[in-house]
């Protein structure tokens, strides 16, 4: 039996912007998770997961794995399995039973369920046949299986998930991977030429998640702001990697007042970005989120595409600002940064 866990993740800034390739992002992870067992079985495999329908497998004569539908779940174990083939090891049938502290009810908060469930199926069955990946391969395949599923997905929560900790990430260039006919050939592939994952030095400053209590759709508000094309995406790009860099860098000086004036300049870039597409990204409820952060001396923004979900507030844990959420119908969760194991 193997148990592996992939924490969830928040966006910190750059996000929209690190969906182009080679732009940076800020991200950390958060100590509530996604467990995985698996349990090597004979003929059939079951994917068991509280609040969904068992999906069941199995291979043909060849190894080929059959499987009816297709998830985020399935597709990780896909890439692993071509990775297994491709280097000739012999397949094997497993169970996974799958347990998230990540969803409310059933209802997604926005901390990056999917990539941590990828994360700790890719870590089980990478175990299983001893392939002995690095962190940073464990990461690529992840977003290589994300892809199949979300081909614009940046992977910035894979890499938060698999690392901990505070990261910079820039994304790969997800389409030319997309395009290599093998896993091995699409793990060395030029796509990843932008690619890059970072460990960052944490502030001392309290970081305070509000949830909003309204799920949002990532895809569909990616999709809008590229249908959208504003004129001033450049301009956006610019001010993010700004930013983004602004605030790595005071991360690494220690320098708190940099870090939440940077934090208050990304709320103010997003907020260009929504004027300039008409997406509702800082949703009312994210608005009064940020104000009343605001109001208690920390610096706050939405996190992750908005219109929903989460929000963050980098300042000094106040309890005044938490019950000042839950009178406006923000819930604060109770959240801390999940350490890196390095
Ligand atoms: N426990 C789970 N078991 C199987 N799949 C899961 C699980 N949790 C999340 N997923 C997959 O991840 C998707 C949600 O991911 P995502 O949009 O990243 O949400 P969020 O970041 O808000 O948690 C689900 O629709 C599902 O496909
Ligand atoms: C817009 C983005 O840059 C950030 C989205 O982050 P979220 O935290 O909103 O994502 P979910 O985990 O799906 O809720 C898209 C991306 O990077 O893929």
């Amino acid at each position: 039996m193997i148990t592996t866990r992939a924490p969830g993740k928040l966006y910190i800034a750059g996000e929209y912007a690190v969906v182009e390739p080679g732009h940076p992002a800020i991200l950390v992870a958060v100590d509530r998770h996604i467990t995985v067992t698996l349990t090597e079985s004979d003929g059939v495999g079951c994917i068991a997961s509280s609040g969904r329908r068992t999906v069941t497998w199995h291979r043909e004569a060849d190894g080929t794995m059959v499987m009816k539908r297709h998830s985020y779940v399935t597709r990780a174990i896909e890439v692993v399995d071509r990775l297994r083939a491709e280097r000739g090891i012999p397949p094997l049938t497993f169970d996974l039973t799958i347990d998230s502290e990540l969803e409310e009810g059933g209802r997604k908060l926005g901390l990056g369920s999917s990539a941590a469930v990828v994360v700790a199926v890719i870590e089980a069955v990478t175990e299983l046949y001893g392939l002995g990946l690095s962190p940073i391969d464990r990461i690529k395949l992840a977003i290589l299986a994300t892809v199949a599923r979300s081909p614009r997905a940046s992977g910035g929560d894979i890499a938060a998930s698999t690392l901990g900790g505070w990261i910079l990430y820039r994304s790969p260039d997800r389409a030319v991977l997309a395009r290599e006919r093998t896993v091995t050939a699409a793990m060395e592939s030029a796509g990843w030429q932008g690619f890059d994952v970072r460990a960052l030095p944490a502030p001392t400053l309290d970081l305070m998640v509000g949830w909003t209590g309204t799920p949002a759709s990532t895809q569909s508000l990616v999709d809008a702001v590229e249908q959208a094309g504003p004129a001033d995406f450049d301009a956006f790009l610019a001010d993010s990697d700004r930013i983004v860099h602004s605030l790595a860098g005071a991360l690494e000086s220690g320098d708190h007042a940099g870090v939440q004036s940077a934090v208050r300049e990304a709320r103010q870039n997003l907020a260009r970005l929504q004027e300039s597409t008409g997406i509702a990204i800082e949703t009312d409820r994210l608005a009064a989120l940020c104000d009343i952060a605001v109001a208690h001396g920390a610096a706050a923004k939405p996190s992750g595409a908005g219109g929903g979900d989460c929000g963050i507030a980098l300042g000094t844990f106040d309890r005044g600002l938490l019950s000042e959420w839950e009178s406006a119908g923000i819930v604060p969760l109770d959240l801390h940064v999940q350490e890196g194991a390095a």
